[in-house]
């Protein structure tokens, strides 16, 4: 779907894109563990990137690290103008709303409506006594309903967001990050509460929102086959350290056995029949 209209909305004061840069990246939590250990990577502006590993490979450390929910402890993250080793106060909150996030249990407040919802994503660009009031400015709405046109949801957007499924609330929380018009989306394990053919739809929409608007997608993702087949690139994590950075088309079953450190067993992959093999 490619109305002109929304392309022009979610378009038109797009932040400038911004490159991301890991330089020996770690990430020491209060109790000593270590989240992430010398990570080096380049993410140019546009990509989709796939982040995978076992249970604790420090998958959410790297993802949340990029908007500073995860401070990190050594060395330094550049997301195009900004470090984050020192970003603080307005620097953050610019950054944060460059870099927009959807979360595995979608954060939705579920006593208004869809469209309430997605007007959050203006919070960054909305003055306080407006947000208070309700009295959002006609071009927000405007923008908050490309948004759900985007996601094609448009029909929900004066329904509660309680009536609605987990895959509609999830598609819900992409609109309402695509509304902040971020340059950056991370996605932190965007499927993990949905059946598989509704994280198809999920993944297919984070895809065209990145193909489309060149938004870059950040998403680390439990299911092999669902990281290979709509990342362009995938990042391997092994115990907080990268073990692989490559073209998801040609991760096969050998890189995969590299990151996990072990055969692929069918709890690895979302399809019954593996989609390993599919390309
Ligand atoms: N706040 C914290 N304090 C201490 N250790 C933490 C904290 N958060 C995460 N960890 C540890 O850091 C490691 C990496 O955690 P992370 O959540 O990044 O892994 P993950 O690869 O996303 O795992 P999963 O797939 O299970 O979500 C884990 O061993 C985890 O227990």
């Amino acid at each position: 779907m490619t109305p002109s209209t929304t392309d022009a909305a979610l378009g038109v004061g797009t932040p400038p894109k911004a490159d991301i840069r890991f330089e020996h990246v770690d990430v020491v939590y209060p109790n000593g563990f270590k989240g992430l250990d010398d990570i080096n990577l380049s993410i140019p502006a546009g990509e989709m990137v796939g982040v995978v590993g076992l249970s604790g490979a420090g998958k959410s450390t790297l993802v949340r690290s990029i908007n500073g929910l995860v401070r990190i402890t050594g060395g330094e993250i550049t997301v195009g103008e900004r470090q984050l080793s020192t970003i603080k106060g307005a620097g953050m909150r610019e950054l944060r709303s460059n870099v927009g996030m959807v979360f595995q249990g979608f954060n939705l407040a579920k006593r208004t409506t869809v469209l309430n919802n997605v007007l959050v994503g203006r919070l960054f660009h909305t003055s306080t006594w407006r947000t208070l009031i309700g009295a959002w400015k006609k071009d927000d709405v405007e923008l908050a309903m490309d948004a759900l046109a985007r996601v094609e949801i448009l029909p929900k957007a004066y329904t509660r967001a309680s009536e609605l499924s987990g895959g509609q609330q999830q598609r819900v929380g992409i609109a309402r990050t695509l509304a902040q018009r971020p340059s950056v989306i991370l996605a932190d394990e965007p499927v993990a509460s949905l059946d598989p053919p509704t994280s198809h739809v999920v993944m297919r929409d984070l895809q065209r929102i990145n193909q489309e608007l060149g938004v870059t997608v950040i998403t680390n993702l439990h299911f092999l086959d669902l990281a290979r087949r709509y990342c362009d690139r995938l990042v391997g994590l092994r115990s907080g350290k990268l073990v692989f950075d490559g073209i998801g088309a040609d991760a096969d079953e050998n890189v995969f056995e590299s990151i996990y450190g072990r055969s692929l067993t069918a709890e690895d992959v979302m399809d019954a029949k593996p989609v390993l093999d599919e390309s």
